[in-house]
C-alpha cells in the first residue's frame, strides 16, 4: 500500500502542495486528475522517492520510500518527459535494465515485442514521440514492477496502443496485484481503468472517491407527480442537484437506489425513474456540491 501522509512542498516561496493524504491499496490503479500546474509531476515524483517534500512523508509497505533502495527497486516511474540514453537501441537499453532492475523478466520483454511491433535494433532516438513512449511501457512492463508510477502516460498515443496497454496494465493488477498511481489532465482518458479518482487543483486534494462506490451510490431521477408535491417529497433525500423541466423534477440524488425509490414511492409518483450518470456528470455535481466548478478545473 501507498500512503500519502499530509505532504506539502514548496518551491521557492509558492506552495505547489499543501497537505496531500491520500492511500493507494495494494492492487489498485489510482487516478490522479489535474489541470496544468496542480502538482501532480510534483507529487507522482515524490511517491516515486525521487523529489523530497518539505513536510510529510511517503510510505509504501510502511517503509518511507526516499532512502529505501529496495522499495524502489520494486518500483518504476514513467516519467511525462521520457529519458532514454541517446546512442541506444531498444535491446541496448533491455540490456541495461536487465543489470538494473532485479526482477526483469526477459522472457516478457521479448514476448511484448508482437505487441509493440517496433524494431528492436533501431536507436530509440530515430522513433517518433509516440513510439518512443510505446518503448518506454515496453521497458517498463519488463521490470515487473510491484509499484507502477505513471505521470501522464497516454499522451502521444494513438487509441490502438492506448487500448492495448491499459489491457496489460489491468492484466498485471489482475494477475500480480501490481500496484498503479496514473495522472492524467482527462477524466476520460483513464476513467476506464480505475478504482480510484483524486482530484487535485492548485496543490491541495479536492475530492477523492472510489468509482464503484460513486457509480452505485449517485442517481439521476426523473419524477413527476399529479399534483404539485410538498418541499417535504425532498426531505429524507441528499439532493446534490434539482431542477423542474415542464411536470417533470430532474434530481441528482446521493444514496442508495432501493431507498430513493421507496422514499419517493410514498408520494405516489405518475413517473419515477432512475437513471445512470456518466463519471464526468458524478464529478461535475460531487465538485459543486464542493463549492468548485469543474469545468475550471478538468476537461
Ligand atoms: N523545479 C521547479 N522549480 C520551481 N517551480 C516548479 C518546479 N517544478 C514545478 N514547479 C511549479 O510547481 C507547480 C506544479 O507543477 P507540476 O509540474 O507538479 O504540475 P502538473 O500538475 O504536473 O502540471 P502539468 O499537467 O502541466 O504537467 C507549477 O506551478 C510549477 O510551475
Amino acid at each position: 500500500m501507498i500512503v500519502s501522509n499530509s505532504i506539502s512542498k514548496k518551491y521557492e516561496k509558492s506552495h505547489v502542495l499543501q497537505h496531500v493524504s491520500l492511500q493507494v491499496r495494494k492492487g489498485s490503479i489510482y487516478g490522479l486528475l489535474g489541470s496544468n500546474g496542480a502538482g501532480k509531476t510534483t507529487l507522482m515524483k515524490i511517491i516515486a522517492g525521487i523529489a523530497r517534500p518539505e513536510d510529510g512523508e511517503i510510505t509504501i509497505d510502511g517503509k518511507g520510500v526516499f532512502e529505501d533502495t529496495e522499495v524502489k527497486a520494486k518500483m518504476f516511474f514513467l516519467s511525462d518527459s521520457l529519458y532514454f540514453f541517446s546512442q541506444y537501441t531498444i535491446k541496448q537499453m533491455a540490456d541495461f535494465f536487465r543489470d538494473t532492475y532485479p526482477d526483469w523478466n526477459q522472457e516478457r520483454f521479448l514476448k511484448l515485442q508482437h505487441l509493440f511491433q517496433l524494431d528492436m535494433k533501431k536507436k530509440i532516438s530515430q522513433f517518433s514521440k509516440g513510439m518512443q513512449r510505446q518503448v518506454a511501457f515496453w521497458l517498463a512492463l519488463s521490470t515487473m514492477p510491484e509499484y507502477l508510477v505513471l505521470d501522464e502516460p497516454f499522451d502521444g498515443l494513438d487509441a490502438v496502443i492506448r487500448k492495448k496497454i491499459k489491457n496489460l496494465l489491468v492484466q498485471d493488477v489482475a494477475e500480480r496485484e501490481m500496484t498503479i498511481v496514473i495522472s492524467s489532465h482527462n477524466l476520460r482518458e483513464i476513467e476506464d481503468i480505475c478504482d480510484y479518482i483524486g482530484i487535485l487543483h492548485q496543490g491541495k486534494l479536492l475530492l477523492e472517491k472510489d468509482i464503484d462506490d460513486l457509480k452505485s451510490d449517485i442517481h439521476k431521477v426523473q419524477v413527476a407527480f399529479r399534483e404539485k408535491p410538498d418541499t417535504e417529497v425532498w426531505d429524507g433525500l441528499d439532493i446534490l442537484y434539482k431542477e423542474r423541466r415542464g411536470s417533470v423534477i430532474l434530481a441528482i440524488v446521493r444514496g442508495k437506489e432501493e431507498h430513493i425509490v421507496s422514499h419517493l414511492e410514498q408520494y405516489h409518483p405518475v413517473i419515477l425513474d432512475l437513471l445512470p450518470l456518466t463519471l464526468e456528470e458524478i464529478f461535475v455535481y460531487e465538485m459543486g456540491d464542493a463549492g468548485y466548478a469543474i469545468e475550471n478545473i478538468l476537461v
